[in-house]
């Protein structure tokens, strides 16, 4: 296994309040990893750490083993490292098609127009929305908005993908077929590190869970465990959820 992202010591402080301290963790290629915490524990902050969005106020951010500590968000783009964000927002007027090549232009991934169309036409048939490639994007549903915004993340050729909260607002099938589609993304080789609040769902999906409690990573490591350890079920799963979903996750 191959390394992709390390994070040494990773510190934010927003004034005196310390949002993610001291955190420390290595992820390999091709990974699925869940990043749970109760609200306010610094999991959208430490994806845009990440991502070059916020600088670090201290620590080390090291991608494919470069160290890109002090990049911007654009940089991060290109280098493969892509996100989706909690509300998604495609250009309304475009169609679906154009919003997936704008994408596959910010990237970098592909030099013409022609190129970031195609690519966008191939994005568009792995998620499953080449039938609505013409139509505005306005017009699409939940379910199929957050397909277009996976299809613009995979335009960029991610090497690294961050989702958050991909399933919030999404029924149970549609989330059947978004995690297939997850998966799928995965089995391409990227990494996909997703922030998830249902835990039947990150349960189901993670090799691999990171729980941060105020600021700090609590515990780390393969989901059947992380649901026991005292610490987790203390700051966030409470006792009583903690043995539902250990029961339940027997049948996932
Ligand atoms: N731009 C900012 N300026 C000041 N404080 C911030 C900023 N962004 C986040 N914080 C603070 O950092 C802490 C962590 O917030 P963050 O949004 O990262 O948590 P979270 O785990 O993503 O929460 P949620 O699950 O509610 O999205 C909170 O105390 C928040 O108020």
């Amino acid at each position: 296994m191959t390394e992709i992202l390390r994070l040494e010591n990773v510190s934010k402080s927003f004034g005196g309040n310390h949002a993610v301290n001291d955190v420390s963790f290595s992820l390999e290629e091709g990974e699925i990893i869940g990043l749970i915490g109760p609200n306010g524990a610094g999991k959208t902050t430490l994806v845009n750490l990440i991502t070059g969005v916020h600088p670090l106020t201290s620590g080390k951010v090291i991608f494919a083993g470069e160290d890109v500590s002090k990049q911007q968000a654009f940089q991060a783009a290109r280098r493969g490292l892509a996100r989706t964000f909690q509300i998604v927002q495609p250009f309304p007027n475009m169609t679906v098609l154009e919003n997936v090549a704008a994408g596959a232009l910010f990237g970098g991934g592909t030099g013409s127009v022609q190129d970031a169309l195609e690519s966008a036409h191939q994005e568009l048939k792995f998620v499953g929305l080449d039938a609505v490639a013409d139509t505005p994007a306005s017009a699409l549903a939940l379910p199929n908005r957050k397909r277009l915004e996976l299809a613009k993340s995979l335009a960029m050729r991610p090497k690294f993908l961050l989702l958050d909260e991909v399933n919030a607002g999404l029924n149970a099938s549609e989330i059947d077929g978004a995690l297939d589609l997850i998966r799928k993304i995965a089995a391409r080789g990227v990494t996909i590190l997703i922030i998830e609040h249902l835990m039947k769902v990150v349960l189901s999906i993670s090799q691999r869970i990171l729980v941060l409690h105020h600021g700090e990573l609590i515990a780390q490591g393969d989901p059947r465990t992380v649901i026991e350890d005292p610490q987790v079920v203390e700051a966030y799963l409470g006792s009583k959820f903690a043995a539902r979903v250990k029961a339940e996750s027997h049948h996932v």
